[in-house]
């Protein structure tokens, strides 16, 4: 199937990929309120939808809205339909999104192996082997959640957004402290699993690739080999979808 819009449907955002002569050309990142998605529709007709999704009851909502306009819903939903080898345990427990993404690191920056990074409501870690296979990686709560969890948590501490760019080292105040100490623990995080893969699987400069909504909150924080890459799951999509029989 050749699909004009793929959607990654998140914890937090939908991503529409629109895709254009064999590559997805724009993403829009939308809220759940159908009004939006109206219009960002806008007058395009009939489209051909391919969709993977890591949050059910917004995918029942997502499903009804493109029928209601007459178009059929090409929902992934088993591992077996993206190309890449899972040499997990239990490899129908891992997010498709995951898998997509994975996908398309090893076709636009591998063959591997390599770090695919995803900063999203949740931060993915996902380890992408020598032979470029989905080797499995780490969850943990990505920026705001930490942040939720921390103004939730205890009496004292405010909820802080990463509105602005600024982190500042040491913080100066409550705020600034929170901040900074959330993309220390992220960027950490990414910067030690990379430590450990290398000397695991005896390889120098593992490339990470990174995309999500926080992608370039955590970008100052890696260094190089380092690729930026915001369509990322939606072209992993894209492959999936265009590689069914
Ligand atoms: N306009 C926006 N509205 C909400 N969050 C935004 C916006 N722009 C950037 N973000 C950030 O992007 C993050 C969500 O990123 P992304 O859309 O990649 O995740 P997701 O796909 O919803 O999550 P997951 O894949 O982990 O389920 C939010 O946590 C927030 O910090
Ligand atoms: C980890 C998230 C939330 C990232 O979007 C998603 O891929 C998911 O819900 N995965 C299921 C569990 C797993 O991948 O092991």
């Amino acid at each position: 199937m050749t699909p004009d819009v793929v959607v990654d449907i998140g914890n937090t955002r939908i991503k529409w990929g629109w895709c254009k002569s064999g590559r997805v050309e724009r993403i829009s990142s939308l809220g759940a309120d159908p009004a939006e998605w109206d219009r960002e529709i806008g007058d395009s007709g009939s489209v051909a939808w391919a969709i993977v999704n890591v949050n059910p009851p917004k995918l029942e909502q997502f499903r009804r809205w493109i029928e209601a306009r007459g178009d059929t819903a090409n929902v992934l939903s088993d591992y077996r339909q993206i190309p890449i080898p899972n040499t997990v345990r239990q490899p129908g427990s891992v997010g498709l999104d995951r898998l997509c993404s994975s996908l398309a690191a090893r076709e636009l920056y591998g063959p591997g192996p390599l770090l695919v990074v995803q900063a999203g409501t949740a931060v993915v870690i996902n380890y992408i082997t020598k032979a470029g296979e989905f080797g499995g990686g780490s969850i943990l709560p990505g920026f705001q959640l930490m942040a939720k969890s921390l103004a939730t948590g205890t009496a004292a501490l405010p909820e802080v957004s990463f509105d602005e760019p600024l982190t500042v080292y040491p913080g100066q105040n409550t705020t600034e402290a929170i901040r900074n100490g959330i993309h220390l623990a992220i960027a950490g995080a990414v910067n030690s699993a990379r430590g450990m893969y290398q000397s695991v699987f005896n390889t120098s400069s593992l490339k990470v690739v990174l995309t999500g909504g926080d992608a370039a909150l955590l970008a100052d924080l890696i260094q190089p080999p380092l690729e930026l890459a915001p369509l990322l799951t939606l072209e992993g999509i894209r492959l999936a979808v265009e590689s069914l029989p």
